[in-house]
């Protein structure tokens, strides 16, 4: 197999919910000061590297949308086509949104925050539509088709939502030749990896994500992946993977 295109996907720099370890979801939670240094960073390293982009694909948080940004203001390339799309939205928390994990561990323990956050079909508890978290009331989403508003995701309704995007929107991009950027989040990111590396449900358990760390991949002809890789260290990595896994402790 041989490369053919590259692309780089990044989960957006940390959030202030992501600071105060709460489920986000589709809350739009703004970027925490280190998540924008996370960002600069990102983009400096992107740049010194000599990554240049020709389109972006990102969801319609803020947190991605500003990371995404940031970058753009490190690779000095403010004119690049940006495509946003609810489908690359973070994962839908449901009634969990706005929770402390680390507190939600103490009550209903370790074992069952990890089956709400990382197992691949068992979504956590609904929210309701009269509750003031309902992401329908929210301008942004006023125009989807309000029964397609999530009450809660597992993974694999995530990855339900984001490929058609992907092969809609992303594929004829870099089947194009364009060279593509995606700011995204840690589960729409996760469920995107866990189709294109052909991950089992049992693998993406383990899989996680750093704030705003660049991943790239290497794609054949046929975009199947040749290799992928973050651009940092190898330590820089495995102990940002480790806060990520560590944040539904009960400390
Ligand atoms: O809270 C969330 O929306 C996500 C990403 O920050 O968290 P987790 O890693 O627990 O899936």
């Amino acid at each position: 197999m041989t490369t053919k295109y590259k692309l780089v996907l990044i989960r957006h720099g940390e959030s202030v919910y992501n600071q105060q370890n709460l489920f986000c979801g589709w809350h739009d939670a703004d970027l925490s000061e280190t998540g924008i240094n996370e960002a600069v960073k990102a983009g400096k390293t992107l740049k010194e590297q000599g990554y240049e982009f020709d389109i972006a694909f990102t969801s319609v948080l803020k947190r991605a949308i500003k990371t995404l940004y940031l970058l753009q203001e490190e690779l000095d390339c403010h004119w690049l086509p940006v495509v946003r799309s609810w489908r690359l939205n973070e994962r839908h928390y449901g009634a969990l949104q706005g929770y402390n994990k680390s507190e939600t561990a103490k009550t209903y323990g370790e074992d069952q925050v990890k089956q709400w956050r990382r197992s691949y079909d068992i979504p956590p508890p609904k929210l309701e539509k009269t509750d003031s978290r309902w992401a329908g009331k929210e301008a942004k989403y006023e125009h989807m088709d309000q029964g397609m508003i999530p009450a809660s995701e597992c993974l694999k309704d995530t990855v339900e939502r984001t490929l058609p995007f992907w092969y809609d929107s992303i594929v004829p991009a870099i089947k194009s030749g364009k060279r593509v950027l995606i700011s995204a989040h840690g589960n729409s990111l996760r469920g995107l990896i866990k189709y294109l590396d052909n991950m089992s449900d049992l693998a993406i358990i383990d899989k996680n994500i750093p704030t705003a760390m660049p991943l790239v991949y290497e794609l054949d002809e046929n975009l199947r992946p040749v290799k992928d890789y973050y651009l940092g260290s190898a330590e820089e990595v495995a102990a940002a993977e480790a806060k990520v896994a560590n944040q539904g402790k009960a400390k």
